[in-house]
């Protein structure tokens, strides 16, 4: 018998423990654009679920928006079939009419058919084949926008998405090793036009801006970045506990918040506890900017009797007898 590929193994590990203690009895569903990484992925489990009693399924999307993209959605669900992989889908989704760019609106477009998949098949968790690199790439991406330490978190390996358990399994494995796995597998890799795409600050990142610091700091940058995203994830973690005690303990009626509790919080507490509030309140959380949050902190800590503060959503909200409120 052939050796096992070293990445096939460090792949199949790794899905093997994304799936460990995995709550429900339904089906896992890869989400597989037909990539390298989602690929090799799917490859993975296919091998590891039903060696740990479970099925597992694969949905491609088919966003519509390049020619021959409904062949190469149908090339992936046959994969998906012929690697023994059920329930396959290939959907197609409309993308045109969604806000936001051409990229937040195809990714919006995507992972709501994943997630409506998923919940059609009763779906134990959905499967994104993210890896080590492109947690590098979203952390860069979110120092150069100045982000929090939310965003320099970057993309953690597991969160519900609208109610559906959504799983990274390759977060630490790098993109040189899905490639090289689905060549020692011998599948055939679709390379997505819109990763080498410079319109894209993405594509700029992974073509120009990692290759230039991995030549002058060294391989290591890149586990350096995505450990950097789980020291912050922790702490945020840690900071959002914090935030929801203190925002519980704030509350005055249905919908204030005691300006005098909120004083005496430390900032960086208190500023979560008014964005989780606005959130609450009804601000989209895409449109809630530090700005908003930053005037919300202004009510309580540079108070000079100013009017109320806008926010996103049409809403508004004033300091009245030391508590603040939304207000007509
Ligand atoms: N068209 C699609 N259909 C289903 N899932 C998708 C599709 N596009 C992306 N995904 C999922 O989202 C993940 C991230 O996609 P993205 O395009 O950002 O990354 P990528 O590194 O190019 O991944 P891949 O090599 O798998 O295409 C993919 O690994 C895959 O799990």
């Amino acid at each position: 018998m052939a050796a096992l590929a070293p990445p096939v193994a460090a792949i199949r590990l790794a899905v093997r423990r994304a799936l460990t203690g995995l709550p429900g009895g339904g089906p896992v569903l890869v989400a597989c654009s037909g990539g390298a990484d989602s690929l090799a992925l799917a490859a993975a489990t296919a091998f590891v679920a039903p060696r740990s009693g479970r099925r597992a399924g694969l949905v491609t999307v088919d966003h519509g928006l390049q020619a021959g993209s409904a062949g190469r959605a149908a090339d992936v669900a046959r994969w998906g079939v012929e690697a023994g992989l059920d329930p396959v889908e290939a959907v197609p989704v409309t993308v045109a009419g969604r806000p936001g760019g051409p990229e937040a609106a195809a990714r919006d477009a995507r992972y709501q058919a994943l997630v409506d998949a998923a919940r059609r098949h009763g779906a134990a968790a959905l499967l994104v084949g993210h890896t080590r690199d492109d947690q590098a790439e979203t952390v860069l991406l979110a120092l150069a926008r100045g982000a929090g330490p939310r965003g320099l978190a970057g993309m953690p390996p597991r969160r519900e998405l609208d109610g559906v358990p959504l799983l990274r399994p390759l977060l630490d494995v790098t993109r040189e090793q899905t490639r090289k796995a689905c060549a020692a597998l011998g599948l055939t890799v679709w390379e997505d036009p819109h990763n080498a795409d410079p319109s894209y600050a993405r594509a700029r990142v992974r073509a120009d801006v990692l290759p230039v610091l991995v030549g002058a700091l060294g391989e290591g940058v890149l586990d350096n970045l995505a450990r950097t995203a789980r020291l912050v994830a922790a702490d945020t973690a840690a900071l959002d506990d914090l935030a929801s005690a203190a925002l519980a303990g704030a509350r005055v009626g249905a919908d204030g918040l005691a300006v005098a509790v909120l004083a005496d919080l430390p900032g960086a507490v208190r500023t979560r506890v008014l964005h989780a509030w606005a959130r609450e309140l009804g601000a989209p959380p895409a449109a809630l900017s530090h700005r908003h949050v930053a005037a919300l902190d202004a009510l309580v800590t540079d108070w000079h009797g100013q009017g109320a503060t806008a926010l996103p959503g049409g809403l508004r909200v004033a300091r009245r007898d030391g508590t603040l409120r939304p207000v007509d």
